[in-house]
């Protein structure tokens, strides 16, 4: 079918069967939840925490990127030297890891919000006709939960976490086995995602891709990122009658 982009996306439309949508920044707001965690676990390691803008920053290439990210921030903060960081990061990372995942599945989903338009944007593309699928980077244990207790998890048909293929976006990995388990072409599948992660797995994959420009892309604008089209809200990507 024809799914329609607003004015000033690169292409009007493109022809798709189905479409794969990122999580995290584009369809619920989770930086509250992010922030939460990080929090309760640099406390019991007795570090000092961080600002969650700079959380915002960190989000979107995994749960173990954003762990390390995080450690390297605040032991530079505390004033550790660059030489040697790595490693130092390397001595707390699975007791960070064991911590964050603790309080994480303890809070998921009490600090975050999904984004006005997308129940009834994924919804309308649905009734059309689209076959939809969730395809995160964020690990399957906070994945399922968090669609069930927002009243996302009966859109989708699959739903896979940055754990379910051996590589994460931006490989194409997680796009293309979707789409084979969907059994539809990638250049008939839409990606729907927030961030550079996205398009580029988009592009590997040869996917067609439209970005929402209100969620995280590391801090970069998402207007320069290379995609297709761009939406202020999931409701914009109209369905063209044939
Ligand atoms: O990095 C994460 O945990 C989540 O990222 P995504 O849902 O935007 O893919
Ligand atoms: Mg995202």
């Amino acid at each position: 079918m024809r799914v329609q982009f607003p004015a000033g996306s690169t292409c009007k439309f493109v022809e798709v069967d189905a479409a794969i949508v990122d999580l995290d920044g584009t369809m619920v707001d989770t930086i509250g939840d992010f922030a939460e965690a990080i929090t309760r676990m640099l406390a019991d390691l007795q570090l000092p925490n961080l600002p969650a803008n700079k959380v915002e920053h960190m989000v979107g290439k995994g749960t173990e990127h954003l762990l390390r990210s995080v450690l390297a921030y605040v032991l530079t903060q505390s004033g550790h030297p660059a030489q040697g960081l790595e490693d130092a990061v390397q001595a707390l990372f699975a007791t960070a890891l064991a911590r964050y995942e603790h309080h994480y599945i303890a809070i998921n989903g009490a600090h975050s919000a999904v984004y006005v338009g997308v129940k009834e944007g994924l919804q309308a593309l649905k009734d059309a006709g689209l076959r939809l699928a969730c395809v995160t980077n964020k690990p399957m244990s906070f994945t399922r939960p968090l669609l069930v207790a927002k009243g996302l998890d009966g859109l989708f048909e699959q739903v896979f976490g940055g754990d379910s293929f051996p590589r994460k976006k931006p490989d194409p990995m997680p796009l293309l086995k979707t789409c084979e388990v969907l059994g539809v072409a990638p250049a008939r599948t839409l990606m729907v995602g927030d961030s550079s992660n996205d398009a580029q797995a988009a592009r590997a994959a040869a996917c067609p891709v439209v970005l929402v420009t209100y969620g995280y892309n590391h801090g970069q604008s998402v207007q320069a990122v290379d995609a297709d089209g761009w939406v202020d809200s999931l409701v914009q990507l109209q369905v063209a009658a044939q």
